[in-house]
């Protein structure tokens, strides 16, 4: 663990860190679960760049989980991560929350009405997901009161859910939107890729392929065409299970029907590999 770097554990100590900058106006917040990779360093380099100071929080939020074994197998690499924050500035509060500091002695998750936006794919295959991510969102945004908040696109619904998130509750912070940060062969980075085999995770590869190939079929072809064409390729798959494949337009994320050239589409996919699920997206036109 590298000591130089500020990690805090407490609301009290994050509080004490924050009255110590100067322009507590200007923070950056990184809100994170931990188990850092490159994506999650490509937010922290733009938060870096955009703001005085960078606040980080690790914190793997039992309220937006609907399976324990996810939660309890979440992978939790505190040292790690404080090293790899330390290793590119000092100038970044880590804020490491214990669950019992978040949530006292209750663990409740508050309900919103997001517009819709959460009655499809990972909200509905992840029951009142994104209640316990507005939940906890919220929590930090009060604690932290950053100028501007940062999140990728790898969980693009996540994104469009807080942009309403602080529409409704009227938060005066700016959503940043970052670009997804993918391994070599493609697959997009995330932290429970740690928990798949050498070979799988080579092989995933075929989830960002798989998405790129119907990017090119939407080009050409009805948007049924494209979901039966992807659907056929897990078919055929031993080791790769489809949960959605989805084509919804930005704004609503209303799944797409017909092609109408005048709305930007994204393409949408969930797959379970080796007991682990994943997920990834696309812009397609
Ligand atoms: N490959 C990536 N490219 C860009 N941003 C990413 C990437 N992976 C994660 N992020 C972003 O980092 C933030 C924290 O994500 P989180 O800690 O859940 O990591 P994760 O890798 O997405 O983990 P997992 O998908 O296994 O939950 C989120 O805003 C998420 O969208
Ligand atoms: C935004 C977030 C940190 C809330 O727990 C989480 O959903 C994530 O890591 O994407
Ligand atoms: N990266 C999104 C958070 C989650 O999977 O719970």
């Amino acid at each position: 663990m590298n000591f130089s770097m500020l990690v805090v554990k407490t609301i009290n100590e994050l509080r004490s860190e924050l009255n110590k900058i100067d322009d507590s106006s200007d923070v950056g917040l990184v809100p994170t679960m931990g188990a850092l990779h490159q994506g999650h360093m490509s937010l922290l380099e733009k938060a870096l760049s955009e703001n005085k100071k960078v606040v980080v929080s690790i914190f793997v939020n039992p309220t937006q989980f609907n399976n324990t074994e996810d939660l309890e197998k979440y992978p939790k690499t505190l040292d790690n991560d404080v090293d790899l924050i330390s290793s590119i500035s000092k100038n970044i509060i880590v804020f490491a929350p214990a669950v019992a500091e978040i949530y006292h002695d209750k663990v409740k998750t508050k309900i919103y009405d997001f517009a819709g936006l959460d009655k499809v794919m990972e909200g509905e295959f992840r029951d009142n997901h994104f209640n316990g991510v507005g939940t906890i969102v919220e929590t930090l945004f009060s604690l932290v009161k950053p100028k501007r908040a940062y999140f990728g696109e790898k969980d693009f619904q996540q994104l469009r859910i807080i942009q309403k998130l602080v529409e409704i509750q009227k938060i005066p912070v700016e959503i940043i939107g970052c670009e997804i940060v993918r391994e070599n062969h493609g697959l997009a980075m995330s932290s429970r890729n740690e928990r798949l085999s050498k070979t799988i995770r080579q092989n995933a590869a075929f989830i960002y392929e798989t998405l790129k190939i119907a990017k090119y079929k939407f080009g050409m072809e009805s948007v049924l065409k494209v979901k039966d064409w992807v659907a056929k390729q897990f078919d055929n798959s031993a080791d790769f299970k489809l949960e959605y494949f989805e084509i919804t337009d930005v704004e609503t994320l209303t799944p797409a029907k017909n092609k109408n050239i005048d709305i930007k589409y994204r393409a949408f996919i969930a797959v379970y590999v080796e007991g682990v699920r994943l997920i990834d997206n696309i812009a397609i036109n």
